[in-house]
C-alpha cells in the first residue's frame, strides 16, 4: 500500500489544483450539500477547480459565488491540502477563511448552503480528511496536510501548523 514516505511531495505535482472557501461567523460556519462534482453528495465547503489563469483566491470566490450566490468579505489564506489517491489522481486544496459575507446563501444547481455550529460539524457526511484539519481552520492557524486516499478511504496523513508567511504558488 502507498504511504505518505512514498511520495516525493517537494516536486508533486497535481493532477487538479482546487480551492474551498469557508464563511465563519458568529460561531457557525457556512457549509453545503456537494449536488454534483467530485465529492458530490458530501458536506463540505463551497469550491472548486481553479481554471487556467486564475489565481486560488480568484477561484475561491468565483466558486462561493457561483455555488451560493453570496460574496465573501475579509478573505484570508488559510491553509493548503494535498490529496494523493492510490490509483494515480491528485488535488491541491487552497483553503480560505472569511470572516463576512454579501448577499443571502441560496440553493443552486451546485449546492444547498447549510449553516452549522462550529461546534457540531456534521464529519460523518464530510470527507474523511476533515476532522484533522478543521480544528486549525476554526482556531484561524494557518496549516498544511497531506493525505493518501484509497477511494474515500483515508489511509494517512500529516497535517501541521505553519507559519504566517506560508503560501502556495500554483
Ligand atoms: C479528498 O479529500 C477532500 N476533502 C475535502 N474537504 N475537500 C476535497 C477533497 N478532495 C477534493 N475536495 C474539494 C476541493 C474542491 O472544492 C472540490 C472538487 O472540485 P469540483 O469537482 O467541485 O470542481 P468544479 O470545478 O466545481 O466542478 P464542476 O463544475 O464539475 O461541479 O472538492
Amino acid at each position: 500500500m502507498m504511504t505518505l514516505q512514498d511520495i516525493d511531495w517537494e516536486h508533486w505535482t497535481p493532477v487538479e489544483d482546487a480551492t474551498l472557501l469557508f464563511v465563519i461567523r458568529g460561531g457557525r460556519i457556512l457549509l453545503i450539500h456537494k449536488k454534483r462534482g467530485f465529492g458530490a453528495g458530501k458536506i463540505n465547503g463551497p469550491g472548486g477547480r481553479i481554471e487556467p489563469g486564475e489565481t486560488p483566491e480568484e477561484c475561491a470566490l468565483r466558486e462561493v459565488e457561483e455555488e451560493l450566490r453570496i460574496r465573501p468579505l475579509n478573505v484570508d489564506y488559510a491553509g493548503l491540502l494535498q490529496f494523493q489517491f492510490v490509483d494515480g489522481f491528485s488535488i491541491r486544496g487552497h483553503v480560505y477563511r472569511a470572516a463576512d459575507f454579501e448577499g443571502t446563501p441560496v440553493e443552486t444547481d451546485e449546492a444547498i448552503p447549510l449553516w452549522c455550529e462550529t461546534d457540531a460539524l456534521p464529519f460523518e457526511r464530510m470527507w474523511a480528511d476533515d476532522p484533522v484539519w478543521f480544528p486549525h481552520l476554526l482556531a484561524g492557524r494557518r496549516f498544511s496536510g497531506r493525505f493518501i486516499f484509497e477511494g474515500e478511504r483515508m489511509v494517512e496523513y500529516r497535517v501541521v501548523e505553519e507559519e504566517e508567511e506560508f503560501e502556495c504558488e500554483t
